[in-house]
């Protein structure tokens, strides 16, 4: 039977191969992504957060398992998945509007109606009027949100969040999350966070992912309430459930720490 969900780890291992020899970062993985879904994965250092989401990126092929995107195995880096990470990765020559549409230029689809997009996107996430400014005349929080736009612009299916907010001062994080919960919502999309603060998976989430290391593997799921993930995460975190849920995220954290010796989650 064709797989329907939006992105599909299918008995996902993989192992890295270097001088020392080589060394299980992942270990039989099976998780499914629906369409419009918003899944976080947490854990400790070293537990495979990153690799997995290399994996789903096509980056490189697992030595074990199969990465689906849309039912179809992923073969390499495809325009369907966007990435955003902890740096923004601005060129600080090119002006704020052609940093955003540089994944056009890469996709060879900049025209006149994609640089319009570009403006919209500017627009949509507070941007408007910046465009011809340049990244050093931008603070933290508004290049990130350029880094958005870049990745928004080329239309992809689903987003991979490597810490794209640990950065950031709190209150600019808080707000940028509640920007990217927003677009994403709006238009449907399919994202996969990684995270070391689990206010922040808990809030953007729609289901949290806890892993275990040596190998990683998933050690529990942890389904978010609806009234919290129907809030934008700023409302989430005043909610009364929110104490109960973070509680229960950071109960099972330091068990893998007791379990498995850890490390910062
Ligand atoms: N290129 C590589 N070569 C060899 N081993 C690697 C490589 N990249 C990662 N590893 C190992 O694979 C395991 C998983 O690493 P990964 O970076 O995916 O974990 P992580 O959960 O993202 O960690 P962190 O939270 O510290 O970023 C670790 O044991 C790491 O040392």
């Amino acid at each position: 039977m064709k797989d329907t969900s939006a992105l599909a780890l299918q008995r996902l291992s993989h192992v890295y191969v270097g001088d020392k020899g080589a060394s299980l970062a992942v270990e039989d993985i099976d998780l499914s992504v629906a369409k419009g879904e918003f899944v976080s994965l947490v854990g400790p250092s070293g537990c495979g957060k990153t690799t997995l989401l290399s994996l789903m990126a096509g980056l490189f092929p697992p030595t074990a398992g199969k990465v689906l995107l849309g039912g179809e195995p992923v073969k390499g880096p495809t325009p369907k998945v966007g990435y955003m990470l902890q740096q923004d990765y601005l060129f600080p020559w090119r002006s704020i509007r052609d940093n955003a549409a540089i994944g056009l230029e890469i996709q060879g689809s900049k025209s006149k109606a994609s640089m319009k997009r570009v403006d919209e996107w500017l627009k949509e996430l507070g941007l408007e009027g910046l465009g011809g400014r340049f990244p050093h005349e931008l603070s933290g929080g508004m290049r990130q949100r350029v880094a958005l736009a870049r990745t928004m612009v080329t239309e992809p299916e689903v987003l991979l969040l490597d810490e794209p907010f640990s950065a950031l001062d709190l209150h600019i994080k808080m707000q940028l999350e509640d920007v990217v919960v927003e677009t994403l919502r709006k238009l449907g999309k399919t994202a996969v966070l990684v995270t070391h603060d689990l206010s922040e998976a808990a809030a953007m989430s729609d289901r949290v992912i806890v892993l275990g290391k040596n190998p990683g593997h998933i050690r529990k799921e942890i389904k978010v309430p609806d009234e919290i993930k129907s809030a934008d995460p700023i409302t989430a975190r005043k909610l009364p459930g929110f104490q109960v849920l973070f509680e229960e995220l950071w109960a099972e954290l330091n068990a893998v720490d007791r379990k498995e010796g850890g490390g910062d989650a």
